[in-house]
């Protein structure tokens, strides 16, 4: 080795240990063992240190892989010590990048939902997962777009699903809130507006639209999955529509979809008497498809919808519409009333109490 060399060398050592401090990840403890054997190695040398005893196992574990590096130069130790502080900083920066990269066929212009697709599936993530993927207005407003993209691009199906341990809590109660008392009638009949465009996107959507319901659901998004073409389920999940509980009533087309689906008694108990509704229990009244165990959920589920997203794109869209479209326009009728009977609960004593109660609970905790 030249004279140049070790310059460069020494100077090339001296920095790998200041990158070494600026590394935000623990390399593990193999990897620490092989800094400490070289730093040492090009330091002071060949291993001169007593061997520890059997029992102390740490500096056991550092003095054998020192000594594991018999004659090696003090430059070559420096040289091999830069080159594995170099690859650390690579490695970490590579996977640096990797995480602010934006996801692969993530769609720009929405704040309160992911949308992505990808494997001719487009997901609608919701993602407010620290308010329980509570709909506030402007995730209503970003779901009917999104539901419009996803029905007009290439992808086959369409699924809905919630980030983090729920599916969703339902509607943002907040959308209720520092409401003056003047203004509640312009609140109802605008909330009306919105919620009919939103349940509508669903009556009229074309493509299977698939529900991946990850966790409890609560209110607005239990309803519309009677609108869904598949309702998977975590067996975590549940499912409960406490209108009465909130001075409200049914939305979503429940009221002529749930008596269909699962028989006016067991519709009855869930739309009128707030009852919660297991996943098994959803299963066997018919509002779910097929219920899966937690710990699998993500990875059976996504392995058949791809599979299911493979099948023929047009054959698949013209046989939903099909199934759909004897009921579209008593949906839309059913969607319209729904909303007219909505706008009366919402200015309703039982609904502001209700309302009132819910922020008065969090205050106090
Ligand atoms: C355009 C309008 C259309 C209206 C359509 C009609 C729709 C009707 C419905 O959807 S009715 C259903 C409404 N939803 C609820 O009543 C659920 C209310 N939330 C809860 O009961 C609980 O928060 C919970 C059971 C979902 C979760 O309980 P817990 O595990 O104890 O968590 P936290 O309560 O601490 O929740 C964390 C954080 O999120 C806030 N949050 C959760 N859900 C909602 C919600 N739906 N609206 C507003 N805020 C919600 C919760 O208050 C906590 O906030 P904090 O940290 O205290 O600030």
């Amino acid at each position: 080795m030249t004279a140049a060399t070790m310059q460069v060398s020494q100077k090339d050592f001296e920095k790998a240990q200041e990158q070494l401090k600026l590394l935000k990840k623990d390399p593990g403890n193999e990897t620490k063992l092989k800094l400490y054997a070289l730093f040492k190695q090009a330091t002071e040398g060949p291993c001169n240190a007593p061997k520890p005893g059997m029992l102390d196992f740490v500096k056991k574990a550092k003095w054998d892989a020192w000594n594991s590096l018999g004659n090696l130069s003090q430059d070559n130790a420096r040289q091999k010590y830069a080159e594995l502080v170099s690859s650390l900083v690579s490695a970490e920066s590579a996977s640096q990048k990797k995480d602010a990269s934006p996801e692969e066929g993530r769609h720009d212009g929405y704040e309160t939902l992911i949308v992505t697709t990808k494997n001719n599936i487009t997901k609608i993530m919701f993602n407010r997962p620290d308010r329980k993927n509570a709909i506030n207005h402007q995730m209503y407003r970003e779901i009917i777009k999104a539901l419009e993209e996803a029905g007009k691009n290439d992808s086959t199906i369409a699924v809905i699903t919630g980030n983090g341990d729920y599916y969703s809590s339902g509607n943002d109660l907040n959308n209720f809130a520092n409401i003056q008392p003047g203004e509640m009638e312009k609140m109802a009949k605008d909330g009306a507006v919105l919620l009919k465009d939103f349940v509508g996107h669903f009556i009229d959507f074309p493509k299977p639209l698939i529900a991946v319901v990850n966790g409890p659901a609560i209110g607005i998004c239990v309803t519309v999955l009677g609108l869904c073409d598949i309702v998977y389920a975590s067996d975590r999940a549940t499912f409960h529509s406490p209108f009465s509980q909130l001075g409200q009533s049914p939305e979503g087309c429940s009221s002529y979809l749930f008596p269909k689906i699962m028989g006016l008694a067991k519709a009855s108990e869930m739309l009128l008497f707030n009852k919660k509704l297991t996943a098994a229990e959803a299963c066997a009244q018919g509002l779910v498809t097929e219920v899966f165990p937690d710990n699998s959920f993500q990875k059976e589920v996504w392995a058949r919808l791809e599979a299911y997203a493979s099948l023929p794109k047009n054959s698949l869209a013209v046989s939903k519409q099909l199934l759909r479209s004897m009921e579209k326009e008593k949906l839309h009728a059913v969607n319209s009333k729904e909303c007219e009977v909505l706008t009366e609960r919402w200015l309703s004593d039982e609904c502001a109490n209700a309302i009132v109660s819910f922020f008065q609970k969090k205050s106090k905790l």
